[in-house]
């Protein structure tokens, strides 16, 4: 099924713009669980089976397996979230770059090894380093527009376009690029940080109704309310709201699982309350 058409379902389904960030640290594993041989994956593979009726999509963050040589545990954690709960987008959260035909494996190494339906870039250098990803119809390219960390402002709010109130930062002027020129296939959708809840609000008011990937509430204190009033289509869906720590390290004994889906149901409430 196409990465959009996925989302959309799984928005209604779960009724849930949730999304669960995969991002696995083993000093922060339960004490059971820390040293064992396949901790990586018996870890998330807990998270995925304890909350998979309740989000929207899964955000494993490639370098935190990578880190750990752990990249089978995510192929192996992929298949599975296909097998076990199927109709649930896997997003991969790569950030790559690179000139096209470096770009042409990355979209392999994503789509196919991983048999992700979504990854993010980063889109800095240009369009031609996009277009192996964009070119794939039935995935999703989610495009790094204005990120959640407090130097996102250094260079994405330069303008580089326009005179007085006409004048456009960066970040507006990629949205507006990319919603105007690179989504002809309709499989774009743009990282708009949480904790920047004024930029988030400009670029849906340029993208339509163009998913919006929101990571940083939580452990990043992104304001959830205005979030969902800032960056909600008129159906009151367009988000994907995603959470790592907050709900992986929600609890820290035998029952972290159990836990992780009570952070993630809270989450999910505090949400659909704003919607
Ligand atoms: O602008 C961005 C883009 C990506 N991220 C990623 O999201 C998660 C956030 O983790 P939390 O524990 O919920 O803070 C992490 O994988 C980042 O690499 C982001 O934070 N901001």
């Amino acid at each position: 099924m196409h990465f959009m058409q996925s989302l959309h379902q799984a928005w209604q389904r779960n009724n849930s713009l949730v999304c669960v960030g995969l991002d696995p640290e083993p000093a922060k594993f339960p004490a059971h669980l820390r040293d064992t041989p396949d901790a990586v994956y018996t870890f998330c593979r807990a998270i995925v089976d304890a909350t998979a009726d309740l989000i929207c999509a899964y955000k494993p963050q490639i370098a935190h397996f990578a880190a750990l040589r752990a990249e089978g545990a995510l192929e192996r954690l992929i298949a599975h979230i296909h097998d076990a709960h199927p109709g649930i987008p896997v997003i991969l959260d790569a950030k790559r770059g690179d000139i096209g035909s470096t770009a042409q494996h990355y979209a392999t190494e994503a789509f196919e090894r991983y048999q992700a339906d979504a990854v993010t870039l980063n889109p800095y250098l240009g369009r031609d380093s996009i277009q192996p990803f964009l070119d794939r119809a039935d995935k999703g390219v989610i495009l790094l527009c204005h990120t959640s960390n407090p130097g996102a402002a250094d260079l994405q709010d330069l303008i580089v376009e326009g005179t007085g109130s006409e004048r456009l930062p960066l970040y507006q002027h990629l949205a507006r690029t990319i919603a105007r020129d690179w989504n002809a296939n309709g499989n774009c959708a743009l990282v708009t940080g949480a904790t920047w809840p004024e930029q988030l609000a400009q670029v849906r008011a340029l993208v339509g109704d163009m998913p919006l990937l929101v990571p940083g509430i939580g452990a990043q204190g992104g304001d959830v309310e205005a979030v969902v009033r800032n960056g909600r289509t008129a159906d009151g869906t367009g988000l994907m709201i995603s959470s790592s720590r907050a709900i992986l390290y929600a609890g820290h004994g035998e029952g972290f699982a159990a836990d992780a889906r009570q952070a993630t149901e809270t989450l999910r409430s505090q949400v659909n309350r704003c919607r």
